[in-house]
């Protein structure tokens, strides 16, 4: 209740108001027996009462509208209570630390805001209403009965204690059942997210009935909770029915008996019945109340849970990432890091200086996107220093030095949208003129002139309408529009074809221009490029240098340049990469861009 209570603070006025609207319409109702009795009393000795029944015209018409608007205040504040609450959770969702998202199931995530807040506005304000009110209005009834008749009363509440106890029985499990409920619902929404976001693999793959079973059994499972829970319930209301009707008979039967003896009016009984049957409104109020305050908790867990997952820390009072200062854009010192116990990092030390250009080479797994991801602090080093222009990057302010890097990921996604949108979406105030650059500068022009409404053209759910070669691009031309200091591009690997390659590779030249360069390099044509080249291997930097210089020094390079950068198939390269042999000694060269490599010194241009 205190849980629930702290849901509804901020609307606790109005709240209180629909509480003292349904007490006046219970009291107004209450008010009724006895008006009823005087009536049915002074009935045998004069004419109709008239302004007793007036009397009771009013009461019906004053409960009925007190009722109406406590009862539209109070649907009012179930919807404000789970708007402020999904607003809260969204807000929080989107701000969660990485590592959350790395062990949390997104589809999960987005079912505590949709199905469990749905599921709370019933409890937040219904059911505590219901048992706020129904257990005043039980209290005074109770009183009412007390005075009329003590003895049938200690008959009637005989029964409602079987009924009470039956229920009191069921409601752990009605709580375990909701709770499976609701946890099978996200898992539901989980495993139709992960289906219908690789929709293309699930086709291909002809898994469509295979996912629409495994869909299906967490709808099924959903299904079964839901069914037990009814089983419960159902259960539970007839108890109470059936210690009701039986506790009305037993009130007729004894108090029949005794208006027939004498031993008291008819006048008595009837109002002590009216407040026996008043007496079931409320009491099943209560006992709802407290079914759906069980079912409610499976989902006030869930959110609860997700409003504790950790967030990024707020800003605060942190210091705004510093312009230029002739320090090196981005300096790694002696970095480690590992996502659990495995180090993925190993004192990994890099600089950037401003306007470089520097690629960032190594095997499939080496720690390359890692380092990535620590520049742009989605995870913070186990130890180690980065700086950006000579400050820790833990000392600034997380949005303001965010502001100051861009990343392009390998699978960096547009967003369904059009692709202004798209484009605008780092510097939504970005000008027109900086739109037109951005697009030349990434070779998005005839794009733009191909598509029917040209720039505010819809891109699909996850840019399907395009290509990946021009989703790499926007991408690109997205994260160039904020005109950041420091680019880091992941370079792509598969969705280039030569033509849009030696475009990529004239865009990187004039973006080093603007702002400096860490790629993670894949093709040979840019890594050539760089101004600087680091070799990563098992989370430790192995060679630096220039192209030139590394094919030298390197076997590492050499076997990287030759193997992976090429993506030449094993035919081609009989050195394995990091064996050191050099390609003039395997007597076999690779194929096509590479021949050169072969032997005497590098030559001049890539
Ligand atoms: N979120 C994560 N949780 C746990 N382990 C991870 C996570 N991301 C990456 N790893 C592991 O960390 C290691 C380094 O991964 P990383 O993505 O940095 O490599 P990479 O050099 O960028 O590889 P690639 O060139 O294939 O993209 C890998 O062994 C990977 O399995």
């Amino acid at each position: 209740m205190r849980d629930l209570a702290r849901l509804a603070s901020g609307h606790r006025g109005v709240l209180s108001l629909a509480i003292l609207l349904t007490l006046v319409a219970s009291a107004l109702g209450m008010l009724q027996p006895l008006l009823v009795r005087q009536a049915i009393d002074s009935a045998g000795h004069s004419s109709l009462p008239w302004h007793l029944l007036t009397g009771l015209v009013v009461l019906f018409a004053a409960q009925a509208l007190a009722d109406a608007v406590g009862l539209f205040l109070l649907e009012r504040t179930g919807e404000g209570v789970v708007l402020g609450l999904r607003r809260r959770l969204i807000a929080r969702l989107l701000r969660l630390r990485m590592r959350v998202y790395d062990e949390h199931r997104i589809g999960d995530l987005i079912s505590r805001v949709s199905a469990d807040t749905t599921v709370l506005r019933e409890v937040t304000t219904q059911a505590s209403v219901q048992l706020i009110t129904g257990a005043l209005t039980g209290i005074g009834t109770v009183v009412l009965m007390v005075w009329l008749d003590p003895f049938l009363f200690l008959v009637v509440i005989s029964t409602v204690a079987v009924a009470a106890a039956v229920v009191g029985s069921l409601l752990g499990r009605l709580r375990a059942a909701s709770e499976r409920a609701q946890h099978s619902v996200g898992a539901m929404t989980a495993d139709l997210e992960r289906a219908l976001g690789a929709i293309r693999t699930v086709r291909a793959s002809r898994a469509e009935e295979r996912e629409a079973q495994h869909v299906g059994s967490r709808a099924r499972a959903a299904y079964a909770a839901g069914v037990q829970a009814a089983r419960i319930t159902s259960v539970m209301s007839p108890a109470v029915e059936l210690a009701l009707r039986g506790s009305l008979l037993l009130v007729l039967l004894i108090g029949g008996t005794r208006v027939a003896r004498d031993a008291t009016s008819l006048g008595e009984l009837t109002a002590f019945l009216l407040y026996a049957t008043y007496l079931v409104v409320p009491l099943a109020s209560v006992l709802q109340g407290i079914g759906s305050v069980q079912r409610g908790m499976g989902a006030l867990q869930r959110v609860q849970e997700a409003g504790a997952l950790p967030v990024e820390d707020a800003d605060g009072r942190a210091r705004p990432a510093p312009a230029g200062n002739g320090a090196p854009v981005l300096e790694l010192r002696d970095v480690r890091f590992g996502y659990g116990d495995r180090p993925v990092l190993r004192g990994v030390s890099l600089t950037v200086p401003p306007r470089a250009h520097v690629a960032l080479v190594g095997r499939s797994g080496a720690g390359k996107s890692t380092v990535f991801s620590l520049v742009e602090r989605f995870y913070e080093p186990g130890s180690g220093t980065i700086l950006f222009r000579g400050e820790d990057i833990r000392e600034l302010g997380r949005t303001d030095y965010r502001s100051r890097i861009a990343l392009v990921d390998q699978n960096t996604p547009v967003l369904h949208g059009s692709l202004r949108e798209n484009l605008c979406y780092t510097a939504p105030h970005a000008e027109e003129a900086d739109l037109e650059r951005v697009v030349r500068l990434v070779n998005l022009t005839e794009l733009v002139d191909r598509l029917p409404s040209g720039l505010d053209s819809p891109v699909g759910e996850r840019g399907n309408r395009l290509s990946g070669g021009e989703c790499q691009r926007i991408a690109i031309a997205r994260a160039l529009l904020g005109r950041p200091s420091l680019l880091l591009l992941d370079e792509p690997t598969a969705h280039l074809d030569t033509v849009n390659e030696a475009a990529l590779v004239r865009a990187i030249d004039r973006i080093s221009e603007e702002c400096a360069l860490l790629v993670i390099a894949h093709r040979i044509s840019t890594v050539c490029q760089a101004d600087r080249i680091v070799v990563l291997d098992a989370g430790e930097v192995v060679a630096e240098g220039s192209h030139e210089t590394l094919l030298e020094s390197s076997s590492h390079y050499r076997g990287l340049v030759l193997g992976e950068l090429a993506h030449n198939s094993p035919d081609n390269v009989e050195d394995s990469p990091g064996t050191g042999s050099r390609p003039s000694e395997t007597g076999k060269l690779p194929k096509g861009n590479f021949a050169w490599m072969d032997l005497g010194p590098p030559p001049a241009q890539c």
